[in-house]
């Protein structure tokens, strides 16, 4: 499990290419064979990927960071299958999980294996911090709640599922859905936002190998961008806007962790007001 460290807001505008990309994009976390994590300080969220072969599942297990016997001791975890479908046991009982569908494991679950179906399964880990325990339970991508955003004349048309928050999956704090861009729609989460009680990270998916998103990241009025690749996340402090354009139409998972579970808690920006 690697460490990511906080920054302060104006620590951000002075990190050149590789200092921004190395506090905040999380990068090669999908390795056949391995559970890859990455520990920030930022709301305490662990994020990560499970890559197990057919026939070779994979356990979580806990981390010198977390200082527990068992992972999900003093933590929830949502899993979103990004590619191919498999199977994730918890204390022995079987959920399936179709591409895109999501699984809550509850605080307290001792025992979590990840099984692949296919050669090329990939499952994508967030988790926080929680003091209460919650049901396990699946959402389904193609069973939640739609909100279609956007528009194709600004390149922004979009859907957005809500998966883990407080009118679908219930958690301690943890919230996550998929956002999916309309074929010829390039920009996410434009007009931007920052939401001063949580912390975001975004896993962007489903974008061909060699195309890009270009990240927007820092303070509304000093920003910075992070060029991202497909399976790739970026780490976004409260104080930041997470925001970006791809060279392609994409998918992303975005979650989140910190004060409250409100989604509409947000301070947007308008867009003459970025710099
Ligand atoms: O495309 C969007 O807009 C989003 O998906 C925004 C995220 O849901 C978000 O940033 C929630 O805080
Ligand atoms: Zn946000």
């Amino acid at each position: 499990m690697q460490t990511r460290h906080s920054t302060h807001p104006a620590q951000l505008p002075g990190f050149d290419t590789d200092g921004l990309r190395q506090h905040y994009l999380v990068d090669d976390f999908f390795v056949p064979g391995e559970i890859r994590t990455v520990y920030t300080h930022e709301d305490r969220i662990v994020l990560g990927g499970a890559t197990p072969k057919p026939g070779e599942p994979l356990r979580l297990e806990s981390a010198s960071p977390l200082r527990s016997q068992y992972f999900l001791e003093r933590r929830e975890l949502a899993v979103v299958a990004i590619r191919g479908t498999g199977t994730i046991t918890v204390d022995g009982t079987r959920h399936e999980l179709g591409t895109r569908d999501c699984l809550y494991v509850g605080q307290g679950s001792q025992d979590v294996e990840f099984h692949a179906t296919d050669e090329d399964t990939r499952f994508y880990l967030f988790s926080t911090p929680s003091h209460a325990s919650y049901p396990t339970s699946v959402a389904r991508y193609d069973e939640v709640d739609v909100m279609n955003a956007g528009d194709q004349s600004t390149a922004n048309r979009r859907e957005i599922r809500k998966f883990v928050h407080a009118d679908g999956i219930r958690s301690s704090q943890l919230v996550l859905g998929v956002t999916s861009l309309a074929p010829g729609s390039v920009w996410n989460t434009m007009p931007p936002h920052t939401h001063d009680r949580r912390t975001e990270c975004y896993l962007y998916f489903d974008l061909p190998e060699d195309h890009r998103v270009i990240h927007l990241c820092g303070e509304p009025q000093n920003t910075r961008n992070i060029v991202v690749r497909n399976e790739e996340a970026v780490i976004s402090p409260s104080w930041s806007v997470h925001s970006g354009a791809g060279t392609h139409s994409y998918t992303f998972v975005w979650a989140m962790g910190g004060e409250n579970q409100a989604y509409d808690d947000m301070d947007q920006v308008a867009v003459t007001e970025l710099r």
